[in-house]
C-alpha cells in the first residue's frame, strides 16, 4: 500500500523540487521585484515546456494525464493570477511582481486543488478500470444521455442559464452593499452613499428575485416537456415487446418505471442541474469577491470543501444503496398492494384478507426498517458536517480579528466575507451532494434506459400484405414450450391445418394444447421448432397490423376497456362508422341487451367491463371481432358464459360467415358438431383429426368426449 503511494507521489515530488528549482533561479536572476506580467508569462511557459518534457520523462503507468494536467496548471496558476491583479480583478496593488516564497506555496496549493477537484468530477478514463470507477462513468454516460433527452428544449434550457446566470450575479452582489452599509455606519456616516448602498441592495435583491422565478419556471416547462417525451417513447416501445415480457414483469414494477423512475430522471436534469448550475456560477462570483477582500480568509474557508466533499462522498455511497433498496421495497409494496385489490373477490372469497394483509405489514416492516437506517446514516452525517462548518468558522473569526486589527480589512469587509463563506459553504453542500444525487438519479434511469432500449424477441416481421387473403392456416411440425417453462413442451410436433373458409374445430381435455396454438396463431409467442403458416408463407413475412386486420379473436375471458360500449366495438379501428358498430352487435346479438343500458352504446362498461356480466362482456368481444371484417375468426371457448339462447344466435351468424375461416375451441357439443372439420388435441399432440362422421366411426378418444359432452349437455 505504501509502495504504492510513493509509487504515485514520487513523480510529483519530483516535478515539485524541479518547479523549486526555477522560481529559486527567478528569485536570483531579478534583481528588482517588480517585472511585467508578459515576462511572467514568458517565464512560466519555458517552465511549463521543460515541467512538461521532464513529465513524460518519469511515464507513469497509470495517471499520466493526470500529472500532464497538474504541470499544466502549476506553471500557469501564477501569471493567471498575475494578469488578473494588473487588470484590478483583485482588491490588491496591481504591480506584477515575482511571487513569494508564501504565493508560490498557494499556487502550488490552488493548482494541486483544482486538478483534485477535477479529477473527482471528471476522472481520467485511463484510471478507471476497477468497478467503482466503471460504474460512475457509466452513472455519467447516462447523465449524458438524459440531457442529449432534453436537446430538443434547447430554446427554454438557454432561458433558463441566462435567468439563472442573472439570479445568481444579483445574488453574489448583494453581502458586498451590506458589508458597505456596515462600513458607513461605523465610520463617519456618508448619507448619499447610504442611500446609494441600501438602493443598489435592494435592486440587486429584487433583480435576482425576479430571475430567480423565471428561471425556475422555466426548469419546470423543461422537466415537463422531458417527462412526457420519455414516457411516450417508452409507453411506445413497452407495446413493442413480446408477451412474454409481461409475463416477466410485472404490471406494478412497469408502471413504476413509467411514473416514478421517469420522473426521477427529469429531475436529475431540470431540478438538479438547475441548483448544480447556479452554485457553479455563485461560487465563481463569490470567490472572485472573496479573494478581493482577503486570500488568506478565502483560503482557509476552501478548506472546508474538500473535508465537507469526503464527508459527503461516504454518506452518498451509503445513501444511494438505500435508496435502491427503498425503490425496491416501494415497488414490491405498490405491486401487493394493487394485486390485492385487484383481485379482491378472489381474495375475498377464500377469506385470504388477514393472509394478505400480513404479507403487506411484511412489507411494510422492512420498508421502516430501511428509512431508520437512512435516517440514523443521514444524522451521524449532519453532525459530523455541522461539526467542520463550525470549527473552520471560529479560525475564520480568529484570523479576521488579526486582518482588522492590523488594518488589512474593515469590519463590514469581515462581514461581507463571513456572509459569502456562509453562502459558499451552502453552495459546496448543494455542488458536492445535487453531484452525488445526479448520480444516483442517473443509477434510476438505468432501468429507463433498459427499457428503452429493449429490442421484442420476435422475428422481425415481413412486409407481405397481399389484398386478397385465402385464410388457410397450418402449423409444420411445431414444437413450443412458453418461454416461463422451458422445460415443458406445450406442443409437441404439432401438424395440422386449418382449411380456408372452413369451420375448424379444436377440441381435447384442458391443458392439451388448444390455446397455445391459438397464442402462436396471434404471434404472442414463436415456436422453437417448426413453422406456423398463412396461405403457405411463415406468419412473420406479414406484418403485424396486417394480420390483426385479418384475423380477429374472442378469447375465454375477453377484456374489455373503460370507456362506453360503443368504443369497446370499434377499438383499434380508425374509421369505423356507428352504423357498422351497430351492425355487429346485432350480428353478436349484444344489441338487445345494449339498448336496454341506460346510455344504450354510450354507456361506461366500467374497468375492464366490470359492469357487464359475462356473458354480455362475450357478446361485445364477438362484436368487436365482427365489426373488422376479418377473414379468421378464432373464438377461444368464447360462448361459454352465454345463455343457450343467446350461443344459438351467435352459432347462427358464425355458419352464415361465408368465405371465412373459423377456428373455434369448444367443449359444448353444438358447437363441435357444426364443424367441418375436428382436431382433437391432448398432452400437446394431436391425436385424431377429421370430419364428425370419421372421427365418431373411429370410436377413439374424440368418440369417448363426445359421449361425455352428451351426457354433460
Ligand atoms: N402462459 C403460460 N406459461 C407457461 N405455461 C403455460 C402457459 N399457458 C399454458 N401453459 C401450459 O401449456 C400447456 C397447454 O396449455 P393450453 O392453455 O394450451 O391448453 P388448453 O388445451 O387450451 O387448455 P384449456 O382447455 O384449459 O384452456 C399446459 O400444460 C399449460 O400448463
Amino acid at each position: 500500500m505504501s509502495g504504492t503511494l510513493q509509487h504515485t507521489l514520487l513523480p510529483y515530488v519530483f516535478v515539485l523540487t524541479f518547479d523549486a528549482i526555477l522560481w529559486l533561479l527567478a528569485w536570483l536572476l531579478l534583481i528588482t521585484n517588480s517585472v511585467g506580467v508578459t515576462w511572467l508569462w514568458c517565464y512560466r511557459l519555458v517552465c511549463w515546456g521543460i515541467l512538461h518534457y521532464l513529465a513524460q520523462l518519469i511515464n507513469i503507468e497509470n495517471g499520466q494525464t493526470v500529472l500532464t494536467r497538474w504541470v499544466a496548471a502549476l506553471c500557469l496558476t501564477s501569471p493567471a493570477y498575475e494578469a488578473g491583479k494588473t487588470l484590478g480583478l483583485f482588491n490588491s496593488s496591481n504591480n506584477c511582481t515575482v511571487p513569494d516564497v508564501g504565493m508560490v506555496v498557494l499556487y502550488v496549493a490552488s493548482a494541486s486543488m483544482a486538478c483534485l477537484l477535477w479529477e473527482w468530477g471528471f476522472p481520467d478514463k485511463a484510471n478507471g478500470d476497477n468497478g467503482k470507477e466503471k460504474k460512475k462513468q457509466e452513472a455519467r454516460a447516462l447523465l449524458m444521455r438524459v440531457m442529449r433527452y432534453s436537446a430538443p428544449d434547447y430554446l427554454y434550457l438557454a432561458a433558463a442559464f441566462l435567468f439563472l446566470t442573472l439570479t445568481a450575479l444579483g445574488e453574489t452582489y448583494i453581502p458586498i452593499y451590506v458589508g458597505k452599509v456596515i462600513d458607513i455606519l461605523s465610520g463617519t456616516y456618508d448619507h448619499n452613499g447610504f442611500l446609494w448602498a441600501i438602493g443598489l441592495m435592494g435592486l440587486y435583491s429584487l433583480g435576482s428575485s425576479l430571475f430567480g422565478g423565471l428561471r425556475g419556471g422555466m426548469f419546470m416547462c423543461t422537466l415537463c416537456r422531458l417527462n412526457k417525451r420519455v414516457r411516450h417513447m417508452l409507453f411506445q416501445n413497452l407495446m413493442r415487446q413480446e408477451i412474454n415480457f409481461f409475463e416477466e414483469n410485472k404490471p406494478g414494477s412497469l408502471s413504476s418505471r413509467l411514473i416514478s423512475d421517469t420522473d426521477k430522471m427529469g429531475r436529475s436534469v431540470a431540478m438538479n442541474v438547475n441548483v448544480l448550475l447556479r452554485s457553479l456560477v455563485k461560487t465563481v462570483g463569490m470567490l472572485y469577491f472573496m479573494l478581493g477582500l482577503s486570500w488568506e480568509l478565502t483560503l482557509l474557508a476552501c478548506v472546508e470543501m474538500p473535508l465537507v466533499a469526503a464527508l459527503q462522498n461516504n454518506y452518498n455511497k451509503f445513501s444511494q444503496d438505500l435508496t435502491q433498496q427503498l425503490q425496491d421495497c416501494q415497488a414490491e409494496t405498490r405491486e401487493m398492494a394493487s394485486e390485492a385489490i385487484g383481485a379482491v373477490r378472489t381474495v375475498r372469497s377464500f377469506h385470504a384478507e388477514s393472509q394478505e394483509l400480513g404479507r403487506y405489514e411484511e412489507a411494510l416492516k422492512r420498508m421502516s426498517h430501511i428509512k431508520r437506517r437512512k435516517g440514523i446514516y443521514s444524522a451521524v452525517f449532519l453532525l459530523l458536517r455541522r461539526m467542520v462548518t463550525v470549527g473552520i468558522k471560529v479560525l475564520m473569526l480568529l484570523q479576521g480579528r488579526v486582518l482588522i486589527s492590523t488594518q488589512q480589512l474593515s469590519m463590514g469587509s469581515l462581514l461581507s466575507f463571513v456572509l459569502y463563506q456562509k453562502d459558499m459553504a451552502t453552495n459546496m453542500k448543494h455542488l458536492v451532494y445535487i453531484y452525488g444525487d445526479m448520480l444516483s438519479t442517473a443509477t434510476s434511469s438505468v432501468k429507463v434506459f433498459q427499457l428503452l432500449d429493449r429490442k421484442p424477441k420476435m422475428k422481425e416481421e415481413g412486409s407481405s400484405a397481399p389484398q386478397q387473403l385465402k385464410g388457410k392456416l397450418a402449423f409444420h411440425n411445431v414444437t413450443f414450450s412458453y418461454p416461463s417453462s422451458p422445460d415443458i413442451q406445450a406442443l409437441k410436433n404439432v401438424t395440422l391445418e386449418v382449411g380456408a373458409g372452413k369451420m375448424t374445430a379444436l377440441v381435447g381435455p384442458s391443458g392439451g394444447g388448444k390455446s397455445s396454438c391459438v397464442s402462436l396463431l396471434q404471434r404472442f409467442y414463436e415456436p422453437q421448432e417448426g413453422e406456423v403458416l398463412l396461405d403457405g408463407k411463415p406468419l412473420h413475412f406479414y406484418p403485424q397490423q396486417y394480420l390483426h386486420s385479418k384475423m380477429a379473436m374472442v378469447s375465454q375471458n375477453p377484456v374489455l376497456f373503460s370507456g362506453s360500449v360503443r368504443y369497446n366495438i370499434k377499438y383499434g379501428l380508425k374509421g369505423c362508422s356507428d352504423e357498422q358498430v351497430e351492425e355487429a352487435a346485432k350480428r353478436a346479438n349484444a344489441d338487445n341487451f345494449i339498448c336496454k343500458l341506460e346510455d344504450g352504446y354510450n354507456t361506461d362498461v366500467g374497468e375492464c367491463g366490470g359492469q357487464l356480466s359475462s356473458g354480455q362482456k362475450q357478446c361485445i368481444a364477438i362484436a368487436r371481432a365482427l365489426v373488422r371484417r376479418p377473414q379468421i375468426l378464432i373464438l377461444d371457448e368464447c360462448t361459454s358464459s352465454m345463455d343457450v339462447n343467446t350461443q344459438e344466435a351467435v352459432q347462427a351468424v358464425l355458419n352464415g360467415a361465408e368465405g371465412q375461416t373459423v377456428l373455434v375451441i369448444a367443449h359444448r357439443l353444438q358447437t363441435v358438431e357444426r364443424a367441418d372439420h375436428i382436431i382433437f388435441m391432448d398432452n400437446g399432440e394431436v391425436l385424431e383429426q377429421g370430419t364428425q362422421q370419421q372421427l365418431m366411426d373411429m370410436k377413439g378418444q374424440y368418440y369417448r368426449l363426445k359421449e361425455k359432452l352428451f351426457h354433460a349437455d
